[in-house]
């Protein structure tokens, strides 16, 4: 599996099984009637294991929504999701937050840390709520790789923001889970933490073979990853695989000629 698929026949076969995750023909409507809004239309993709995904596109083209529905964090109107060999859509919601628990790890913009606890139960937050034991060198080696040694006993509100996203980082990797959704996870960053939050990511892929699937705006982060997904009003209208920071600020501008801002003098 080298890269991601967009085709139903790609992602059913008989190797379907080295996709991390998988979206069939998923479709999701919010609203009813007049005010239907279609966030995602018929989307079929296969993120390969061991892979870094970005996902792109303008504002409103969809990109939370298909992370969210790919994460089982919001159901879908039509089709299907697996995570590995599990087919979540028909899922209670009890199998499903256990799913999520156990085989899914999220970063997100917003880092959602618990003020209360320390940095190192905040980490191994996740892993005490399933009632498991951290495997104790893994967890050495994420605190090391993320920089957090001698930050372990302090609380979030004594953190700085790039800590505290690292903090979300190792959380999020702390269970090793089968698949990482980080949601804009530099957005609240300055651009040398962001750039550190990336190169970790880049490399729990490349050494430590995990799977990261990253909703970005951001050209430069996106030329992380091994592959693109553009999406543009609910739909995948590209990949791009081994991309530049140049190529995707390219392919971004065709996007978005309406949304660019009128120079001041012709308002
Ligand atoms: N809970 C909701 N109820 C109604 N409409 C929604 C809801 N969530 C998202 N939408 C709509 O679905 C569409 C896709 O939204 P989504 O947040 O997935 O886009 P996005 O590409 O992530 O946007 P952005 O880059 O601005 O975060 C948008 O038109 C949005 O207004």
């Amino acid at each position: 599996m080298t890269t991601v698929a967009t085709t139903p026949d790609e992602i059913s076969g008989a190797d379907a099984g080295g996709y991390a995750a998988r979206a069939l023909g998923v479709t999701k409507r919010y609203g009813a009637d007049d005010a239907t809004v279609v966030a995602l239309d018929d989307v079929t993709l296969g993120l390969p294991g061991g892979h870094f995904t970005a996902i792109m596109g303008p504002s409103g083209s969809g990109k939370s929504t298909l992370m969210h529905c790919l994460a089982g964090l919001d159901r879908v109107t039509a089709g299907q999701i697996h995570i590995g060999d599990i087919e979540i859509t028909q899922l209670s919601d009890k199998v499903l937050t256990r799913l999520r628990r156990d085989r899914i790890g999220f970063i997100f913009q917003s880092f959602n840390l618990i003020p209360t606890l320390t940095a190192l139960e905040n980490i191994t937050l996740p892993l005490d709520i399933g009632g498991r034991k951290p495997q104790q060198a893994w967890l050495d080696r994420l605190i090391d790789t993320v920089g957090l040694r001698n930050r372990l006993h302090h609380r979030p509100g004594e953190l700085s923001g790039g800590q505290q996203q690292r903090v979300a980082c190792a959380r999020a990797l702390a269970s090793q889970p089968d698949i990482v959704f980080a949601d804009e996870p530099t957005g609240n960053l300055d651009s040398r933490s962001g750039a550190e939050l990336l190169s970790f990511l880049r490399d729990s892929v490349t050494s430590g073979g995990h799977t990261v699937v990253m909703v970005t705006h951001d050209p430069i982060a996106a030329a992380h990853a091994d592959d693109v997904v553009f999406l543009n009003d609910g739909r995948i209208v590209e990949t791009m695989a081994d991309p530049t920071a140049d190529r995707v600020l390219e392919r971004m501008k065709n996007f978005e000629p309406m949304t660019a801002p009128a120079p001041v003098g012709d308002r």
